[in-house]
């Protein structure tokens, strides 16, 4: 029988998880949606054969739901993942997990209290291909110990929603998720600094460079530019004692004419990360469905980058260096 899976949030990526879920997954049906927003709901519903509820906690309760995806606004997902937790439900939720370190400790406290792991956020970089490959030429030891690593992260453009904030919390997230990871250890500090700003910025403090060190002593910089207007550009290279390793270029393709080299430059996430999205729901599926519990980032990592997230907004608004404190690790997530 497939996994009947129920979507709350029916904005951007909630519509393209749906549609991988349908189309690109075997063994998942989306039979429920649920969105403030009751008239997109229907809509979303109506297109897929699926229930719309008028509430998210509804959707959790239905017996006919075996698994919850969060894809509504950060500021709303506790109260999801907690409804879903004590429904005994597994829930893949969006990232961030939640909007405050306070609130991702309560959904840690409710899963310990469920007794094992129901929730997973989704950081889709680690399962990126390339991003994967970068962590196999660092993990071989090939390139020796890691010294440094430099990242970009730039967008095109971003939603009008977007405040100073956000820069950090939304889309800076995904590197604070991305080099604990990579790394196999916690941000301990952190600083944020700020060239002159861009003329495509508007309001915004755009560009930002998000400085991170490791407990391991490797110094991570970020770029942060979310206006560049010319594509959506994600970068990576880590200096070892031996050598490198860089994400290489995502296009597919070199265009050499009129004396010139060119390749097309993703739109953004989707284009870019399309892939990631599909092998991330395919795995957390298959946990749900009852291969075990997620193995992909969960309710420790989401507190972890709530916490550094949090540290990186004072430093922003401060200007002074950070330093992070992270409560001792729960059993649950060794
Ligand atoms: N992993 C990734 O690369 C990406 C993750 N995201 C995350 O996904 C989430 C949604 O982002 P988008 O789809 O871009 O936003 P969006 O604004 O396009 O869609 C969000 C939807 O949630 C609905 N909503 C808001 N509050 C709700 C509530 N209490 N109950 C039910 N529905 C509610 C809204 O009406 C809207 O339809 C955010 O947490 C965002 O950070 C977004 C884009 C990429
Ligand atoms: O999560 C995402 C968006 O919410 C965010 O706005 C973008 O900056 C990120 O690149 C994207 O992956």
């Amino acid at each position: 029988m497939s996994l009947r899976v129920g979507v709350i949030g029916t904005g951007m990526i909630g519509r393209d998880h749906i549609r991988r879920m349908r189309t690109v997954q075997a063994g998942v049906s989306v039979v429920a949606v649920a969105d403030v927003d009751g008239e997109l709901a229907a809509r979303v519903a109506a297109g897929i054969g699926a229930v719309a509820h008028p509430d998210g906690r509804e959707l959790i309760a239905s017996p006919g739901v075996d698994a919850v995806v969060v894809c509504s606004w950060g500021g709303t997902h506790e109260e999801y993942v907690l409804a879903a937790i004590a429904a005994g439900k597994p829930v893949f939720c969006e990232k961030p997990l939640a909007t405050s370190q306070q609130a991702c400790l309560r959904i840690m406290a409710a899963e310990a209290g469920h007794g094992s792991r129901l929730v997973q956020v989704g950081y889709m970089r680690r399962y990126d291909a390339a991003y994967r490959a970068l962590k196999q030429v660092l993990d071989s030891g090939v390139i020796g110990a890691p010294l440094m690593m430099h990242c970009a992260h730039r967008n095109a453009g971003v939603p009008d929603f977007y405040q100073p904030d956000n820069i950090i919390t939304d889309t800076a997230v995904h590197e604070i998720d991305l080099v604990r990871w990579m790394f196999g250890s916690e941000i301990v500090r952190v600083r944020v600094l700020r060239p002159r700003a861009s003329r495509n910025a508007g309001e915004l403090p755009d560009p930002l460079l998000l400085v991170l060190e490791l407990a391991n002593e490797v110094l991570v910089d970020v770029e942060l530019s979310v206006n560049v207007r010319y594509g959506y550009d994600i970068r990576g290279e880590i200096l070892g004692e031996d050598g490198t390793v860089s994400l290489g270029d995502p296009g597919l393709v070199a265009v050499r004419r009129a004396g010139q080299v060119g390749g097309p430059v993703p739109a953004d996430w989707r284009d870019r990360f399309g892939a990631a999205y599909d092998v991330e729901l395919r795995d957390w599926a298959a946990s749900a469905a009852g291969s075990g519990p997620p193995d992909g980032p969960g309710a420790w990592d989401g507190y972890a980058a709530a916490v550094v997230s949090e540290a990186a907004v004072r430093a922003l608004r401060t200007g002074e260096p950070v330093t992070v404190t992270l409560v001792d690790r729960p059993k649950l997530y060794d």
